[in-house]
């Protein structure tokens, strides 16, 4: 890029990670609306709280009312929607915390990219599955009745494609699981791989000395 320098930073990732006590990774989820991505993502963002590990939450809607207002639902729109998810989300790993993130992102290739901006390991994909017909039941938010009567053009699983991960490292079937215990499947998939210590960290408080 012309005229626009990099400036290297006095404080790395590591050091980030040494004063917060963890690792840092994209917990990235994936699946159809009504999946249950955003239910999941928050219950796992809580847990992580428990346990004193930092963590971000970057939802699909809520980001579609800032960062992303200005996009739509074409194919164009959501690419560019991940990319700018994927390069928010490297931030927050580059600065020592987890970062979950929970879109549709319906396309293969768009997740591929952001995988491909962070080192092994520090991307995880979480599969969020649940047939479209469970999803459709659910319909929490009527989005799918909406479709079905031609109301909203572009809605992934019945007019627009979802391309589902071939080598997700996790794998939750939600029409199985309940939120909780996809939650926890999450988190022993952590403890496992050694991202996060299973002990509970002791509370902490801190007092501001003025
Ligand atoms: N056409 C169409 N297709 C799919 N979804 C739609 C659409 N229009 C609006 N919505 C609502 O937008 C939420 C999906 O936004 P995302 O940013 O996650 O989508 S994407 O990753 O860019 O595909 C999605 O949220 P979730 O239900 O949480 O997935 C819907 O609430
Ligand atoms: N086992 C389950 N896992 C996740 N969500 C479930 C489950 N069973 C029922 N639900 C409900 O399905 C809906 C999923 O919606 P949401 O979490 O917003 O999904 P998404 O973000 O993928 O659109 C919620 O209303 C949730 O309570």
């Amino acid at each position: 890029m012309s005229n626009v320098t990099w400036h290297d930073t006095f404080l790395q990732k590591e050091d980030y990670r040494r004063s917060h006590g963890h690792y840092s990774a994209v917990l990235w989820f994936t699946g159809l609306s009504g999946s249950g991505k955003s239910s999941i993502a928050n219950a796992v963002s809580k847990l992580l709280h428990e346990k004193g590990i930092h963590a971000s939450l970057l939802d699909g809607d809520n980001l579609r009312h800032g960062l992303n207002n200005d996009l739509g639902f074409s194919a164009e729109d959501r690419t560019e929607n991940i990319r700018r998810t994927g390069e928010v989300a490297k931030l927050f790993v580059d600065h020592g915390l987890f970062c979950i993130t929970a879109f549709i992102s319906p396309y293969q290739e768009d997740r591929q990219r952001v995988r491909a901006l962070l080192p092994q390991n520090e991307f995880i994909e979480v599969f969020v599955d649940a047939p479209l017909d469970v999803c459709e039941q659910r319909d929490p938010k009527g989005l799918y009745k909406k479709a079905r009567a031609g109301q909203i053009p572009s809605f992934t699983g019945i007019s627009a494609p979802y391309e589902a991960p071939e080598k997700a490292e996790i794998v939750i079937n939600t029409a199985l699981k309940s939120i909780e215990d996809s939650a926890k499947q999450i988190i022993a998939y952590l403890e496992d791989k050694g991202y996060i210590h299973s002990e509970k960290k002791a509370e902490r408080s801190w007092e501001i000395q003025t």
